[in-house]
């Protein structure tokens, strides 16, 4: 395709992807032709070409590596597919023994970054104190950050995988003022994370199999994601060969945001706000509709999903079933599933295609498990980990990775003089 303006011209080479779609490649554009593309948020562009997940927002597919998202949430382990996301397979048994025990080994903390909780406010919102925390650990392995070297980014990568939780349980020690606890390596991923987030020192902590495996089950299903904002982030900043501990923890800010992940929190809030307003759903809606300032309907709508987005329809499934289970009864679950039933039949969200997404029902969940809301979006982060690393590591050993820098098309003043 040949683009011509002001008596210049460029080939506009159209690529293909292994799902039949295609992309026009403008990376000349600006060197034929002195245009640039202008794109507010990248609603047409690609960033790059990935082999990690695959998306149909239209159909309501997602794939990680090939893998329908359904069968690894049933199938598989938060570990299992964190080795997918990261090395391109599923592990043999032998492979996610070792991986697991790699894992194990690196959980402990030093003494002095348990120490570095102390300097936080107690009222810190866990999302600050992950990243924040996420940051003072690369501090700890100055001397590994090279990320050309495979096996440096290999031990970087176990690391963060291993101490992250440790970190998010010790967030959310330090906000209700408990004492933390040390790592357990006998216990699996999601259960040292459990006790450590759930456990009390001196007292036994006794693991709840419902808890276990519903945790197992929503950290797949919030993995990967591909260029969504928190991982766009976490490539931009890697891009200039920042260090993984950065990059990660710049994706934790990108990704605390109640348009992204934070809206798991926002849902919560929302639905209490109509529970205690006591002015019904339908009212509510009203006032999504007539866009009220700062009312929206969280937990719906996607940049991708025009569809119902797969992994709300597992989750949902999930809130009932996890509920059922642990015997809890939550009428914010009643508004939630109203609130999804009369959206759903509405022109406006029709016409808009708007359909929960991933953070919909989660929150009730995470509730029902006795996590505080301020904790949901940190679960959320540790979920999300597998995907930041493996795009780190894909970007990093792309021969066409280049420091990530938008133009910008300038509209101040011309020239003036004081
Ligand atoms: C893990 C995740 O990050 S999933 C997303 C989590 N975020 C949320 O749940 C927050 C609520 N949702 C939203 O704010 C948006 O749907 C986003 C940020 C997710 C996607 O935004 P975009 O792709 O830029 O969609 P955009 O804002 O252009 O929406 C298109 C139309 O739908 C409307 N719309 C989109 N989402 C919503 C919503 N949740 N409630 C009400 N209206 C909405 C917009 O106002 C717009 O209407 P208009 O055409 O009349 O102006
Ligand atoms: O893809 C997106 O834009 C947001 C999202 O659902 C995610 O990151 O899980």
């Amino acid at each position: 395709m040949t683009l011509q303006h002001d008596g210049r011209s460029t080939e506009l080479q159209v690529l293909e992807a292994s799902d039949g779609r295609s992309a026009i490649d403008v990376s000349k554009l600006t060197r034929d032709t002195g245009l640039t593309a202008l794109d507010y948020g990248f609603v047409n562009t690609s960033a790059t070409r990935s082999s990690i997940t695959y998306i149909d927002g239209d159909e309501g597919i997602l794939r990680y590596r090939g893998y329908p998202i359904e069968e690894l949430a049933e199938q598989k382990t938060f570990l299992d597919v964190a080795h997918l996301l990261i090395y391109g397979e599923l592990p043999s048994e032998d492979e996610l023994a070792g991986f697991d025990q790699r894992v194990r080994r690196h959980t402990l903390l030093h003494e002095d970054l348990r120490r570095f909780f102390d300097a936080l406010p107690r009222d810190a919102h866990p999302m600050s104190a992950l990243s924040s925390a996420v940051s003072a650990l690369s501090t700890y392995y100055e001397h590994d950050h090279d990320p050309r070297d495979a096996d440096k980014v290999d031990k970087q990568t176990i690391r963060l995988l291993a101490k992250m939780p440790v970190i998010a349980a010790y967030a959310h020690k330090k906000s209700i003022g408990q004492a933390f606890l040390y790592p357990d390596n006998s216990l699996s991923f999601v259960e040292n994370y459990l006790k450590l987030n759930f456990g009390i020192q001196a007292e036994e902590y006794i693991q709840n199999p419902v808890m276990v495996r519903a945790l197992e089950r929503l950290l797949i299903l919030h993995a990967d994601h591909e260029q969504n904002a928190s991982t766009s982030t976490v490539r931009l900043v890697g891009s200039t060969d920042a260090n993984l501990f950065a990059s990660v923890s710049a994706g934790i800010h990108a990704l605390s945001g109640p348009l992204h992940g934070g809206a798991n929190e926002a849902v919560l809030a929302m639905l209490r706000g109509i529970r205690d307003s006591g002015d019904g759903v339908e009212r509510f809606v009203e006032r999504v509709k007539r866009k009220e300032q700062g009312v929206k309907l969280m937990g719906f709508g996607h940049r991708v999903y025009k569809n119902y987005d797969p992994r709300a329809k597992l989750v949902k499934a999930s809130a009932e079933e996890v509920l059922a289970q642990l015997g809890v009864r939550d009428p914010l679950l009643d508004i939630a599933q109203e609130l999804e039933q009369v959206a759903l039949a509405d022109d406006y969200f029709k016409e808009r295609k708007l359909y929960p997404n991933v953070d919909f029902y989660t929150g009730v969940i995470y509730k029902a498990m006795g996590f505080p809301e301020r904790m949901f979006t940190v679960l959320f982060a540790i979920g999300r980990l597998p995907g930041w690393i493996a795009h780190w590591r894909e970007m990093m050993l792309d021969p066409q990775t280049k420091i990530g820098r938008p133009q910008q098309l300038y509209v101040g003043p011309t020239e003036r003089h004081i």
